[in-house]
């Protein structure tokens, strides 16, 4: 099972956790949502989406060009199967982790199939971003492996 890391960051943590994971799981391997064209994405990999919130609930800077995309090409996501994770300050009390939700509900709309719990780190709490996003990694690639 080949696993594609993707994220959107703004000031770089949901880039670190992104990058942990793609270290620390076998065969993945960690794309800037930035850099991402929608025709590039290979629908027969695993994704694992990795997004943190700004703004006041929006998307951060290295996702919405994506999204700009998505809302333009209107691709076919039917064969994508993704989990997402996202990053927000439960400070930000209205929009806390919006940004992993609307990126969500636009590949939703394009038919892509979301598995496995959605993931959160909260800044304003005491949990570690690192170890949370791996524990959350490896439970979500170890429920993927054993349902195919
Ligand atoms: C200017 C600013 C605006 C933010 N807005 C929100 C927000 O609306 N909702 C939220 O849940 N978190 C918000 N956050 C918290 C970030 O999502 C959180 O710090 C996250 O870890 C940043 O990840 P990144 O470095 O990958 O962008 C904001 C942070 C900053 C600095």
């Amino acid at each position: 099972m080949s696993i594609t890391i993707l994220y959107g960051t703004e000031s770089g943590n949901a880039e670190m956790a992104a990058d942990e994971c793609a270290e620390t799981l076998p065969d993945a391997v960690a794309v800037d949502l930035m850099d991402l064209e929608p025709a590039d994405l290979d629908l027969g990999d695993t994704f694992l989406i990795v997004c943190s919130t700004y703004g006041d609930g929006e998307l951060p800077a290295s996702a919405q060009p994506f999204v700009d995309r998505l809302v333009d090409q209107k691709p076919d996501l039917s064969e994508m199967r993704y989990a997402i994770f996202g990053l927000g300050d439960s400070g930000y009390a209205e929009s806390y982790g919006l940004g992993g939700t609307r990126l969500a509900e636009q590949l939703d709309a394009l038919g892509a199939q979301r598995f496995g719990d959605f993931g959160r780190h909260d800044a304003a709490g005491s949990d570690d971003l690192v170890e949370t996003v791996l524990a959350w990694a490896e439970s979500t690639v170890a429920a993927a492996t054993s349902a195919a």
